[in-house]
């Protein structure tokens, strides 16, 4: 009998719980396939607020220390929810951080590496509508309806087969989001002198002109590096600037601008009026590189599909982008130097309600873990490191 089995088995332990990890463009999904209870609700918001306030401990493991990182995201199978009941998508899925708040309400990245797991799996216990998926001979595309918390996004997955068995590697997947729209541009925003960070001061400005506030499946506050007071971009530069100054400044201003909450209105759902994240964005003469903070100050790896969505659709309000056009590539701070991890994305039509981008990236598989608890374990549910309060 192995080790593993041996812990398995014959030790004491709370729920173990299954999970596929992958990584797109360097940011990490831990996908939860087996092991998570049935959440209560009629509707997977409610049903993600069931994970928040009866299930967390589990979010808190997979994501914490010492199972998870700092810097862990996560994505949890619903097999069922309002929308696949009605035959309006195939499986539904709930994101996780890191962050206080522990539950996104759209991400791109994981969606990426979903498509891939989803065309994967075999197991019709994880995905019960798996074998019910719409697969084109001619093209040799998998199509996905998965039930975000934002809405439905439309995922396309090549696949190596014309059966539609196992996902293409080598190709990028890519997924129709929810319509995104602009709220708010060029807002002015006063630092007062006590919040000020050390750019902003070297500069004696206590103003900061954020490009805009726009919603692609969570709300991104866009601004630009020198407006932080960053000369040298998303670079480190003469002045050598560090992350841990872009933390700070964006930190602060993400504080000042959440009190507005005016600028994250949500046409029908409150529970996706906050804002999620502020993308520090550098234009560049391929596209753009981004640096985007989210949720708790965590530093996304990939080039963040849901600000992808949302820059796309600042971009045709500027008329930097037409739909239907080439659209622009989008990298972030670990893509840019690593070729061929950037995401694209493409403004593909608009609606009443919005722009729908495509946004396409690639994924790939890190590992398999059966995750568990002993029955003794003082930290159960993990930690995370900072200093005692
Ligand atoms: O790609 C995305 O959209 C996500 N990545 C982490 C933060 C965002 O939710």
């Amino acid at each position: 009998m192995d080790v593993f089995h041996t812990l398995l088995v014959d030790q004491p332990t709370t729920r173990t719980v299954q999970v596929i990890d992958m990584h797109t463009s360097g940011e990490p999904t831990r996908i939860v396939v087996k092991g998570y209870p049935k959440l209560e609700g009629e509707t997977l918001l409610e049903m993600r607020r069931c994970a928040r306030e009866k299930h967390d401990d589990i979010r808190q493991r997979l994501m914490f220390e010492p199972r998870g990182h700092s810097e862990m995201y996560g994505a949890v199978l619903v097999k069922e929810t309002e929308l696949t009941k009605r035959g309006e998508a195939d499986i539904g899925v709930l994101f996780c951080h890191n962050g206080p708040d522990g539950y996104s309400t759209m991400c791109g990245h994981a969606t990426i590496a979903l498509g891939r797991f989803l065309v994967d799996t075999q197991d019709l216990e994880v995905f019960p509508n798996r074998n019910k998926l719409a697969h084109d001979n001619a093209t040799g595309v998998t199509a996905i309806r998965l039930h975000a918390p934002c809405g439905v996004v439309h995922v396309s997955v090549y696949t190596q087969d014309n059966l539609g068995r196992t996902s293409d590697p080598t190709r990028p997947v890519r997924f129709l989001g929810v319509p995104s729209f602009v709220t708010a541009r060029d807002i002015e925003v006063d630092i007062p002198p006590s919040q000020q960070w050390k750019r902003l001061r070297d500069h004696q400005c206590s103003r900061v002109k954020v490009d805009a506030i726009a919603y692609g499946g969570a709300f991104y506050a866009l601004v630009s590096a020198t407006e932080l007071g960053f000369k040298d971009g998303l670079r480190r530069g003469d002045s050598n600037q560090t992350l841990a100054e872009f933390d700070e400044a964006t930190a602060t201003l993400k504080r000042i601008l959440s009190e507005r909450k005016e600028l994250y209105a949500h046409p029908r759902e409150p529970d996706l009026a906050f804002l999620y994240s502020v993308m520090v964005v550098e234009k560049t003469d391929q596209g753009e590189t981004g640096l985007c903070f989210f949720a708790d100050q965590q530093i996304d790896r990939s080039p963040t599909g849901s600000c992808v969505m949302a820059r796309v659709a600042f971009a045709v309000d500027q008329g930097r982008l037409q739909i239907g056009g080439e659209g622009c590539e989008y990298e972030s701070i670990v893509s840019v130097v690593n070729e061929g991890n950037g995401f694209h994305g493409t403004a593909v039509e608009q609606t009443s309600e919005g722009v729908i981008v495509k946004v396409q990236g690639r994924a790939f598989y890190t590992g398999a873990s059966s995750f568990v608890v002993e029955q003794h374990d003082t930290m159960p549910n993990g930690f995370v490191v900072g200093l005692p309060s």
